[in-house]
């Protein structure tokens, strides 16, 4: 895994604070493509086409119906894929690399439009505030978004879907190693069925006993089970040899959210608003089905072959009621200050890490960093935030109200929930209906051939070892029943 280098501070992935780093997997895909949906086709073709419809101007449309999630949306399935690799080489053809970056690469050209998009957000954040909004529309306007959060909320695979042993080793070829962890690798890897790419979280088995992680190894492995979510992963199944857990999920083709920020120093506001509200409404999603995910930050958000997001590595996300967590875990620079104060806490503490995402989108770096850990959770617990002048006063606001240290302020975990987030002032000109159903056009494409195991939005690593498949004196099998 990569390891974010901030200026004047080292906050290294591994850093993490004692006492977690886990995840795991399990279940099979005999044939994900079987799995989808003719909506869900249409979907996926709808966003690789690249919908007319714009995301930043339009309004709130009436289609909830649209929302066709019925069942996950596999970007591996046989239907899109055949789609994509069309539409991507014709895409080839005419821009191959630079039709991914317009105002990424160019940090000047990036910075020009950014400041004209930060002049009208301000001007029309201090014209009209929260008076645009006439108290009628904005009950509308939430109570529309409120159903079409609904539909998705509900969306939940059954609890005795089983994702146990639908594959073995011998389904899949193991090919390069498209990033490490803390307890083993994940590989990109192609089926021997329907020659489709997915990637393969391999745990070892003893790792994860050693260092007490077996519990957040089958929350992990539980939840992805159970959730389906457009910006969520997809586990298609797992299993287990001797001395490793297999995590089959889907290959998220466009690497790693962070390789691309650090590429482009920083986002513009609009590009930075794309990916937060996709993570909004993940983590939405997530906490709507008791869901904490523990571990927001742009390692774990990869990028489809579409520019969509998919939140990785639920390694620390637990199920919970109300104010049940107590472990610390998380990486440092992400943490809540009630984590850190090792109090109990709840869904907020995600809110809060939105907070810190959408400050390091906007500025290429994190509110607190210091080298010294010690330091960190200080700066973090003192909480003075120190904006750049180029942020929009509505961005500002945004993260005051979601860099609460006292939660019962944080926005998030207020009455309305996640709706104080999704109606604030700065996401006025997202539609929140087409970023739910992918009909947006997106910031980034990523230059990739889709469907081909095209790994070159990964860093290279040296394959590792690869001698899996030992059945011989099984290790902890009790202990990993589910896998
Ligand atoms: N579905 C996927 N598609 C493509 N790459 C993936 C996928 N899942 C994970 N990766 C790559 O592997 C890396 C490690 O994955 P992950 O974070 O899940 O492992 P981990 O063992 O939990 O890591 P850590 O211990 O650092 O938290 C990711 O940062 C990403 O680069």
């Amino acid at each position: 895994m990569q390891t974010a280098t901030y200026p004047a501070s080292s906050s290294d992935q591994d850093s993490k604070v004692d006492g977690y780093m886990d995840r795991q997997p399990e279940d099979k895909p005999d044939s994900p493509a079987q799995n989808q949906t003719s909506d869900e086709s249409q979907d996926q073709s709808s966003a690789e086409k690249g919908s007319s419809n714009n995301v930043w101007t339009s309004g709130i449309p009436a289609a909830l119906e649209e929302a066709t999630m019925t069942q996950p949306a596999p970007s591996t399935s046989e239907g899109p894929q055949v789609e994509t690799m069309q539409s991507m080489q014709q895409k080839e053809v005419a821009t191959p690399e630079q039709q991914a970056s317009s105002n990424f690469t160019d940090k000047s050209v990036a910075s020009s439009s950014d400041a004209a998009s930060r002049s009208t957000e301000n001007n029309q954040y201090k014209n009209t505030g929260k008076s645009i909004d006439n108290v009628r529309d904005r009950q509308m306007r939430k109570s529309r978004l409120t159903q079409l959060l609904d539909l998705q909320r509900k969306r939940i695979r059954p609890a005795d879907h089983s994702t146990k042993g639908r594959y073995g080793i011998q389904d899949f070829g193991f090919l390069q190693t498209l990033g490490t962890g803390s307890f083993g690798r994940v590989h990109l890897v192609q089926s021997k069925h329907n020659r489709l790419f997915y990637a393969i979280k391999v745990l070892e088995k003893r790792k994860v006993v050693d260092m007490k992680q077996v519990e957040h190894t089958c929350d992990e492995r539980y939840i992805l089970s159970r959730v389906q979510h457009p910006f969520i992963t997809i586990l298609w199944g797992t299993f287990q040899d001797a001395k490793n857990l297999f995590m089959v999920m889907d290959f998220a083709e466009g690497g790693e959210l962070f390789s691309l920020l650090r590429k482009c120093h920083r986002f513009p506001e609009k590009v930075a608003k794309f990916y937060a509200a996709e993570v909004i409404l993940a983590l939405d999603y997530l906490h709507h089905n008791q869901i904490v995910y523990r571990d927001l930050k742009p390692e774990n958000l990869l990028l489809d072959r579409f520019g969509h997001l998919k939140i990785v590595d639920f390694g620390f996300a637990k199920r919970v009621s109300t104010n049940n967590c107590f472990t610390l875990c998380g990486t440092p620079d992400y943490l809540a200050p009630e984590i850190i104060s090792l109090k109990p806490y709840n869904k907020a503490a995600d809110w809060w890490s939105l907070g810190i995402f959408i400050f390091e989108m906007l500025a290429g770096y994190p509110p607190f960093y210091s080298e010294n850990p010690m330091k960190l959770y200080e700066n973090i617990l003192e909480g003075s935030i120190s904006y750049p002048q180029y942020f929009s006063q509505a961005s500002i606001d945004l993260m005051d109200h979601l860099l609460q240290r006292d939660i019962t302020n944080r926005y998030g975990n207020l009455k309305d929930g996640s709706m104080d987030i999704i109606m604030h002032p700065w996401f006025r000109d997202i539609s929140w209906d087409k970023i739910l159903t992918r009909k947006v056009e997106v910031p980034y494409v990523p230059p990739i051939r889709a469907g081909m195991g095209d790994s070159s939005q990964f860093e290279a690593y040296a394959t590792g070892p690869t001698n899996y498949g030992n059945d011989e004196n099984p290790e902890f099998s009790d202990i990993f029943q589910d896998f």
